[in-house]
């Protein structure tokens, strides 16, 4: 059988959990860009040796904390995910390695193979998000994905979403009709309905 992307997308709350990024360079910033991108308010600390201007502006904008330090095992303390993204590729496998132990999740930028998680392509259109993953595959595909689906989503499918909240808190019934209504009222939007889901 062909290989297919196996990856379970889940959408972190990055608010309530303790993100450690070790790295400050080109590739660290580029992994908290993206993640203050979609998530503002993400709880997140860095610390590396040093840090890029842009890295020190983003992290003040977001009340990130920057710790300038070598790497330490401690710093993984009390934390649920780890990034690692230095330039020195034994201390990002020994930051693996420690996030093992702990059974925290770990995503080593830029290496696949130590990675718990991925981080995607990200479309936000205020409550609509979309992921994109090319199973680690082709970020390049995913980035151009992503800005493809920026374009084509239209902006007020917020509306869409904000207003079908509205409805489904007045209706009233089981749920069953509930689920009926809510499918009913948005069946036009879909030309062909293969089957249910
Ligand atoms: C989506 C995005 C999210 C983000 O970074 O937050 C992301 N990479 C992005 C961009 C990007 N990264 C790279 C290029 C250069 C061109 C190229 O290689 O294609 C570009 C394009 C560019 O910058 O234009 C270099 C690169 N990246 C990885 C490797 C290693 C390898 O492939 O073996 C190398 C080669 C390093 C080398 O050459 O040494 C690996 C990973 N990069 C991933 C995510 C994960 C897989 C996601 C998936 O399943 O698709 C994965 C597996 C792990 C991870 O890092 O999480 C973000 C786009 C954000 C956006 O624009 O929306
Ligand atoms: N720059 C890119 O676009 C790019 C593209 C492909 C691959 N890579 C690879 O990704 C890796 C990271 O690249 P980069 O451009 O971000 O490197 P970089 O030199 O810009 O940044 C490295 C960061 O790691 C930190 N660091 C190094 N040793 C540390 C330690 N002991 N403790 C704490 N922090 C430490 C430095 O302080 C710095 O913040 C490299 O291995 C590079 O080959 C980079």
């Amino acid at each position: 059988m062909k290989e297919r992307n196996e990856l379970y997308p889940v959408f972190l709350k990055v608010s309530k959990l303790n993100i450690l990024v070790v790295g400050g360079g080109n590739v660290g910033h580029e992994k908290l860009h993206f993640l203050l991108k979609s998530s503002p308010n993400a709880n997140v600390e860095v610390v590396a040796k040093w840090f890029l201007p842009e890295t020190e502006e983003l992290a003040l904008k977001h009340g990130v904390k920057l710790t300038k330090s070598r790497y330490k095992r401690k710093f993984l303390k009390k934390r649920h995910v780890v990034i690692a993204a230095t330039n020195d590729a034994k201390l990002n496998k020994r930051v693996h390695r420690h996030a093992k132990k702990r059974y925290l999740l770990a995503n080593i930028a830029d290496t696949p193979e130590l990675c718990d998680f991925y981080m995607g392509g990200i479309v936000n259109k205020g409550h609509v998000k979309i992921a994109i993953s090319t199973n680690g595959k082709s970020p390049t595909t995913a980035k151009r994905l992503r800005q493809f689906f920026e374009e084509v989503i239209p902006e007020n499918v917020n509306e869409m979403v904000e207003n079908l909240n509205e409805y489904r808190k007045t209706i009233k019934g089981d749920f069953e009709a509930k689920v009926n209504q809510l499918n009913s009222l948005t069946e036009s939007l879909i030309e062909k309905k293969e089957k249910d889901d």
